[in-house]
This record gives C-alpha cells, sequence and structure tokens, in this order.
C-alpha cells in the first residue's frame, strides 16, 4: 500500500462520474463531502497487499495514528487514490481494506469521513504546508 499524507486546512470532494463499471453504492449525501484541519491520507491498496490485507490494515492504521499524534490531527479523511502505484490490488479487495482502516481508525477515536471509491472525484485541498504537513508511507505484508 502506498500513502500520502496531507494535514490540512480542509479537504472536500464532489463526485463526478463512475471511474470503475461496479462503483461502491452511495447516498445522495456522499456525493460530497468536506472536513476541516483533517490528516488527508490518499491511499492506494497494492496488488502485493492481497496476500494479507488485514496485517495492511493494521499496519496503516498504526502510521496513520502515528501521523496524527504528530502533526495533532484528530479527523481523518481516507481517500481511495489509484494513482500512487502501477501495481493496483483488484477493486473489491481495496474498497474492503479502505473500509476497515476507516472502521479501525473510528474505534480509535478519530472522526473519519472516506471518499467513495470507484468515481472520479473534483476535490480542493488546503496542505497547510509546515514541515511534517505533506509525508507518504509504503507499506507492504511481511507474509
Ligand atoms: N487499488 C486501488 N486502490 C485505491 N483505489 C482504487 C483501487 N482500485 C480502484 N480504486 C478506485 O477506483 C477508481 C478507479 O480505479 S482506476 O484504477 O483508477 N481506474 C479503473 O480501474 C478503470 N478506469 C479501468 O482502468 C479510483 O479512482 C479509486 O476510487
Amino acid at each position: 500500500m502506498r500513502m500520502l499524507l496531507i494535514h490540512s486546512d480542509y479537504l472536500e470532494y464532489e463526485v463526478r462520474d463512475k471511474a470503475l463499471k461496479n462503483p461502491e453504492p452511495i447516498s445522495d449525501e456522499q456525493k460530497r463531502g468536506r472536513l476541516e484541519e483533517v490528516l488527508a491520507v490518499f491511499m492506494s491498496v497494492e496488488k502485493a497487499d492481497e496476500s494479507n490485507p488485514d496485517e495492511v490494515v493494521e499496519k496503516a492504521v498504526k502510521e496513520i495514528k502515528d501521523v496524527a499524534s504528530q502533526v495533532k490531527a484528530e479527523r481523518i479523511f481516507v481517500y481511495p487514490f489509484a494513482h500512487l502505484s502501477s501495481e493496483l490490488a483488484k477493486p473489491d479487495i481495496a474498497l474492503k481494506v479502505l473500509q476497515k482502516i476507516e472502521e479501525k481508525l473510528k474505534e480509535e477515536g478519530f472522526e473519519v469521513k472516506r471518499a467513495p471509491f470507484g468515481y472520479y472525484k473534483a476535490f480542493k485541498l488546503s496542505c497547510k504546508g509546515h514541515p511534517l504537513a505533506e509525508l507518504s508511507r509504503t507499506i507492504v505484508p511481511s507474509g
């Protein structure tokens, strides 16, 4: 898994067209979203992650928690992003991984939004620009 973490004043998105034949079903409310004072985490789930998705979820949550505590972010935006890797995992596996990451971050007490999976989306992002505001992490399953 490849992650790009951007500490932001806000991230907002608006769903445009389908990018997959069968994108994640979404409600009207999920067609747009915005969070302020947020750690935006753009994630590409990779083929290698298919060997142990649960371990990748655990490792990703640990990394995100670590960065969130460093930048003192209490809100996380989980953002599916297929452009951080050339070895993407299959969509059904990728969606499950991202849903689990969202779930675990909520269990950890963060306010979390997840942008819809399988759609082209317009988005606006305001990066804070401090030294830790732009970070990337690569996670590989050990198995
Ligand atoms: N492995 C993945 N990791 C993260 N997001 C993914 C992944 N696979 C698909 N997606 C989601 O599905 C959308 C489309 O994926 S894509 O790989 O860019 N495009 C396609 O698969 C089709 N356009 C056929 O090429 C992405 O914008 C993202 O929302």
